[in-house]
């Protein structure tokens, strides 16, 4: 009897070691360039970069798919920029699926819902820097402000808060390095770089990668500053943070190993690398997702008004926003929906690998096969949103204004499946009470007389804003004094 041959997705063109290189035409916006070599390719091929084979997905079925397979493609790819910057794997978002990661990823997601109540409840951290962020736009009202360094400085002190139990004043050393080196990871880290491509290329001098290890070098340096000061206190009563939460599971683990049928061991760099990843995937996302939402009320200033029509009706003048305030401010929440729609902050995903030998739909992919999930073409796919390139809150929204949570199943900012985004709540909560916050006080504007900034992002381990400044007006009811 014959057998069924299996059926490998369309391919692109492929030259030994260089693989489908010529036929990307060497365009820096990944996401865009996928999204349109469907057209000639369907929804789901595959190409080569360098020897390394990768399947790109563009519909919602397969996406689904392959995030909700169990574990089948719970792999993560080696890279030389992303070994470098998690000591070969030892993170999460970066390591490969095994017992260990369960494990990290499990103590996080504790230390994080422990956290949303009790002494460091993040709702209350997120008030004290959004306090603090209207604070620097108020004594800054007349002029036209980079706002991108505001949010970087405002995020990274709700993630210094839950990491380390520490925030940082403006002009503190360690707080300036970190901002720094946060930037220089971003620019260099998952850019599909020809030394990602052809990890030989690293024994020639490059430039980013340089660039990437003295970052790291500089982080490294303040994480293991306060790893000491945090096992120095363990056991006190301080001990509330993500570090020392960490620590904790560490030790258990140290006295229960015996009884684990499966014995895993969380090393110190273990333990370092997570608290590294939760910071990292926390800072740059979350303030992106404030800048493409600031850049967007800008370029709809009726999405503006709506959203402080709403506040000034629910909530008034004389009290801020509460996260409490959620369900009552619908269009604010379809409005951050939207932005996540329009510009996913994590356009391919993080690429995931197959494990086993696996398929999706009717296509065979081999083990080891790197799955790459377009959200850009999720996101833009005409058949499931009306005119995906017109910003509109409303389609979040049914005719009453009250909140549709899914208008179509081809939304996933935050992915999906056991890979799923572990900070998606800590994210939601943050838009929200940093944009409520902002809108309450304040009228954005762009300068006037000069083309809107742009609204095209450029691609990276997040898609990235370009710069653009803002004016932050006071608004009438908060002129006297507030
Ligand atoms: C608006 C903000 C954010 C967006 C849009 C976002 C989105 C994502 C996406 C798309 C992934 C990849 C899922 C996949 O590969 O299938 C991811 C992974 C991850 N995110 Fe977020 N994220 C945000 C904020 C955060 C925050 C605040 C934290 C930390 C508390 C965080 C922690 C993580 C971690 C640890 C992973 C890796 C999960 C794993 O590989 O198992 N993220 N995020």
């Amino acid at each position: 009897k014959a057998e069924s041959r299996p059926k490998y997705p369309r391919s692109l063109p492929s030259l030994p070691i260089i693989g489908s290189l010529l036929h990307l035409g060497g365009n820096p916006q990944l996401h865009l360039l996928f999204h349109s070599l469907q057209k000639k390719y369907g929804s789901l091929y595959s190409l080569k970069m360098g020897s390394h084979y990768m399947v790109v997905v563009s519909h919602y079925r397969h996406a689904k798919e392959v995030l909700k397979k169990g574990n089948t493609f719970a792999g993560r790819p080696h890279t030389v920029t992303t070994d470098m910057l998690t000591r070969d794997g030892k993170d999460i978002a970066f390591a490969s699926y095994s017992p260990l990661w369960k494990f990290q990823r499990k103590q996080v997601h504790a230390a994080l819902s422990v956290f949303r109540k009790g002494t460091l409840a993040l709702e209350k951290i997120i008030y004290r820097e959004a306090a603090s962020l209207c604070e620097t736009l108020r004594t800054s009202q007349d002029t036209f402000l980079d706002i991108a360094p505001e949010f970087s400085r405002a995020i990274t002190n709700v993630m210094c808060s839950l990491c380390f139990s520490s925030c940082y004043k403006r002009e503190d050393p360690d707080f300036e390095a970190t901002l720094q080196y946060s930037q220089g990871i971003v620019d260099t880290v998952g850019q599909e770089s020809l030394v990602d491509i052809f990890p030989c290329l690293q024994v020639f001098p490059n430039k980013d990668l340089a660039l990437l290890k003295r970052c790291v070098e500089v982080r490294d340096r303040l994480l293991q500053k306060q790893f000491k000061e945090h096992k120095e206190a363990l056991g006190s009563d301080s001990a509330n943070d993500l570090m020392d939460a960490l620590l904790r599971a560490q030790l258990n683990l140290e006295n229960n190993n015996s009884r684990l049928a499966q014995p895993l061991e969380l090393t110190d760099d273990h333990l370092l690398m997570t608290v590294a990843d939760i910071f990292g995937a926390g800072v740059e996302t979350t303030s992106t997702g404030l800048k493409w939402a600031v850049l967007y009320l800008l370029h709809y200033p009726e999405v503006q008004r709506k959203i402080q029509e709403e506040l000034d009706q629910k909530i008034g003048f004389e009290r801020h926003p509460q996260l409490s305030d959620r369900q009552q401010l619908p269009y604010l929440e379809a409005t951050i929906s939207e932005v996540l729609r329009i510009r996913p902050i994590s356009p391919l995903l993080i690429p995931h690998v197959a494990l086993t030998d696996a398929s999706i739909g009717e296509y065979t992919i081999p083990k080891g096969a790197q799955v790459i999930i377009n959200i850009w073409s999720l996101h833009h796919d005409e058949k499931e949103w009306d005119k995906p390139e017109e910003f509109n809150p409303g389609r979040f929204l049914d005719e009453r204004g009250n909140r549709l949570y899914s208008p179509s199943p081809s939304y996933l900012p935050f992915g999906a499946g056991i890979r799923v985004c572990l900070g998606e709540r800590l994210a939601k909560m943050e838009l929200f009470l940093f944009l409520a916050w902002i809108l309450q006080r304040f009228t954005l504007e762009a300068l006037p007389g000069q083309s809107l900034p742009s609204l095209e992002g450029k691609f990276g381990v997040v898609l990235q804003v370009q710069p653009f400044k803002v004016k932050a007006r006071l608004r009438a009811a908060w002129r006297d004094g507030v």
